[in-house]
């Protein structure tokens, strides 16, 4: 198998798959990793060097995954971005008779707190940049649209962080609207995890990028009453897909390193943690994750995962062992 353009194929049956609609697994094309990893020409290989300069973005990501898992997917992305392009010039050039407005491709990626989205994006970003004809590509991730602290507790929110309700969900849909109709410069609320709140006077500027990933767990997500949504906007998209036994435990295991570093300092919204045993830590992090994050994926999250062009699996080590493409335009 090495041709990105393969028909659809069955998808055997799966214990972790939830309840998908009938027929929707024939939209998919399944691929061991194995199978995957020699798909198309282009395997990443880096240099000592460039793997430690990568590192510093992604951390903790693999070299092996770097090779195997993101040379055919950048490669896929390459195809669909330069389709695009031609695309919109031809349709410019010969029916409109202007030349192409500058707009960014958008991809989206999806999946649960913990998953590691944000591991996945820097990479994607650093070598969809390295390795696609100095495209300048930017990251945006959807917490800059939570509403703040203020509003989140004058709402009763505090305990649905994650959940539609506590996002600006149509600032969310301005911003990536105002994207695609080429604004050449727009600005985004920024998000501190430490603080647990949007800064306030604390904008990211992004200046028409040639990609943009936008990353969240809300990002496929739709709206009963609204308009448009974010994935209106999007090219492309990823759901990255674990057991959510093994992401409560990714997200047990960030809640404690972040409970020896981060909480310890005072500017820390959960510096009342900081003397707290690994045993009590733990106590914690998996209520966190009982009452919040497990029903957020559960609910609104984990529906919304046949909505990706691609479905990356992990197992329990992080490794991505199954890809699922979605077939069509
Ligand atoms: N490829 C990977 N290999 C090993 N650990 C990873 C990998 N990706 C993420 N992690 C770890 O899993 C946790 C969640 O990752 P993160 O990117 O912060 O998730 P999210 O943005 O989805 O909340 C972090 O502790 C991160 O270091
Ligand atoms: C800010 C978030 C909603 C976003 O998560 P992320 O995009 O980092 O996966 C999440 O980190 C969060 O704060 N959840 C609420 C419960 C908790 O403290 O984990």
């Amino acid at each position: 198998m090495n041709d990105l353009t393969l028909g659809p194929q069955p998808a055997p049956p799966r214990s972790h798959r939830h309840s998908a609609p009938a027929g929707q697994d024939g939209l998919y094309s399944t691929f061991s990793r194995e199978e995957w990893s020699q798909l198309g020409k282009d395997r990443i290989s880096l240099s000592p060097e460039e793997l430690e300069a990568l590192r510093s973005t992604a951390e903790p990501a693999s070299p092996t995954d770097i090779e195997e898992i993101f040379g055919p997917l950048c490669r896929l992305i390459r195809l669909h971005v330069e389709a695009s392009h031609s695309l919109s010039a031809r349709i410019a050039g010969s029916l409109l008779r202007k030349a192409a407005a500058p707009k960014p491709y958008i991809i989206g990626i999806a999946g649960s707190v913990a998953v590691g989205k944000s591991t996945f994006a820097r990479l994607l970003q650093a070598l969809l940049a390295r390795h696609s004809n100095a495209w300048r590509v930017d990251l945006v991730a959807t917490d800059g649209f939570l509403f703040p602290t203020a509003t989140l507790e004058a709402r009763g929110l505090m305990k649905r962080k994650g959940f539609p309700e506590s996002y600006d969900l149509r600032g969310m849909v301005r911003f990536l609207s105002e994207m695609k109709a080429g604004a050449s410069e727009l600005e985004i609320p920024v998000y501190s995890h430490e603080a647990y709140d949007v800064v306030p006077g604390s904008f990211q500027k992004i200046r028409q990028p040639d990609i943009l990933i936008f990353e969240g767990l809300n990002v496929l997500q739709t709206a009963r009453d609204a308009r448009s949504t974010a994935s209106d906007f999007f090219d492309f998209s990823v759901y990255l897909d674990a057991e959510p036994s093994d992401i409560a435990r990714w997200y047990k295991d960030r809640f404690l390193l972040l409970q020896r570093s981060v909480f310890q300092r005072p500017t820390s919204y959960f510096h009342h943690y900081k003397d707290l045993s690994p045993k009590e830590a733990a106590r914690v992090a998996a209520e966190i994750w009982q009452s919040i994050n497990l029903p957020n994926l559960t609910r609104n999250i984990l529906p919304t995962r046949d909505r990706a062009r691609v479905i990356l699996h992990k197992d329990a080590a992080h490794r991505i062992v199954e890809v699922r493409l979605r077939q069509g335009p």
